[in-house]
């Protein structure tokens, strides 16, 4: 599909082709920077925006084929929550989770039940007669997704729903929506410019650049390979402080010395691997610097290690390294040797 907006002097064009399938129970992650297209992206899903070409299906349904009343009674299906909440400032937290349902005509007892049930979902059981200027960041939060998932939709889209919250609420709402994706099965699609969030919950990721997506798959797959200039620097948010390379690269080294870069991807970064190199070979290996990560339950992780051994030496630890499926590169040293 594709968008093109109108704008005052000239027509701006947020969305070039996009082609996405999103599978049902899925966390999918869509990361950009800013202008990319992200929030006309999400916001087309529930025709928010219509398309200015293309087709949007959700659960079997053309959604910009449908008629004014057809889609009122899709976007039931479709929750989305926001950056900055969008709360009624005059509602209780109760009556602000309730106001989806009071408008689809839900008899009055059910509400409350319904209501009850996911106050206690969301965590804010004490809090249900608060207004929402009486809540933290992530207690807003917490309503927003309460709301959202008043009506039992199938689909629940998040437009940057933790960009204005500390990192330590931001896990916590992550987390919320996680159990929810895990205990409900629902379908959230959420876009940021954070990697973190992807790297936490997100089963796929796409990352869109100038309105195009330019690289997507499952998530360990792409922190592991990305391969555009974009997703590296994406990757490089969570996986590495920016500058661990480049202090690296001005360590003065000796003469015969050298750093690898060691990276290692699931079963062998629990394995004693750098243990098993340096005792078969018999060399001296000094650990400089080391992280290891967790996506989607497998682990990965780069060691940056000096070595000082013969040339011979080095290639058959690199040979030995790689039988035991670890990618090495020998660092580029900018100072050069003593
Ligand atoms: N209503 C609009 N009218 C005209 N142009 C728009 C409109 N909404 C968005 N745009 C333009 O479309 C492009 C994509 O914007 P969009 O808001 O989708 O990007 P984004 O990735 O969500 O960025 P941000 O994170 O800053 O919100 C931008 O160039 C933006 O200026």
């Amino acid at each position: 599909m594709k968008k093109v907006y109108n704008g005052n002097k000239e027509e701006v064009v947020a969305l070039k082709e996009i082609n996405l399938e999103i599978e049902k129970g899925e966390i999918y992650g869509i990361i950009g920077y800013s202008g990319a297209g992200k929030s006309t992206l999400i916001r087309l899903i529930n025709m928010l925006e219509e398309p200015t070409e293309g087709e949007i299906w959700v659960d079997g349904r053309q959604m910009n084929r449908l008629s004014q009343k057809e889609l009122r009674k899709a976007r039931q299906e479709v929750g989305m929550i926001f950056q900055h909440f969008n709360l009624l400032w005059s509602r209780t937290v109760f009556e602000n989770i309730a106001f989806p349902l009071e408008i689809a005509g839900v008899p009055k007892e059910e509400i409350n039940q319904r209501v009850n049930e996911l106050i206690d979902l969301v965590g804010l059981t004490e809090r249900a007669n608060a207004y929402p200027s009486e809540l933290s960041g992530g207690q807003k939060q917490r309503v927003g997704i309460a709301r959202a998932l008043a009506n039992r939709p199938k689909v629940l889209l998040s437009d940057e729903a933790t960009s204005a919250l500390d990192p330590k609420t931001t896990d916590s709402i992550l987390e919320l929506l996680q159990e929810i994706n895990r205990k409900m099965g629902i379908t959230i699609i959420l876009i940021t410019h954070e990697m973190h969030v992807i790297q936490k919950i997100c089963h796929k990721v796409a990352v869109i650049d100038q309105g195009e997506i330019v690289e997507e798959g499952p998530v360990l797959e792409v922190f592991t390979h990305p391969k555009q200039q974009i997703t590296k620097e994406f990757v490089k948010q969570v996986t590495e402080h920016m500058d661990t390379e480049e202090t690296i690269r001005q360590i003065p080294l000796e003469k015969g010395s050298y750093i690898l870069k060691c990276k290692f991807v699931g079963e062998n970064a629990n394995q004693p691997i750098i243990s098993r190199w340096v005792k078969t070979l018999d060399v001296e290996a000094n650990i400089l610097e080391g992280n290891i990560q967790y996506v989607q339950g497998s682990s990965y992780g780069s060691l940056y290690i000096q070595v000082k051994t013969t040339v011979d030496k080095l290639n058959e630890s690199i040979q030995f390294l790689s039988n035991c499926g670890v990618e090495v590169e020998v660092v580029e040293n900018v100072v050069g040797t003593k």
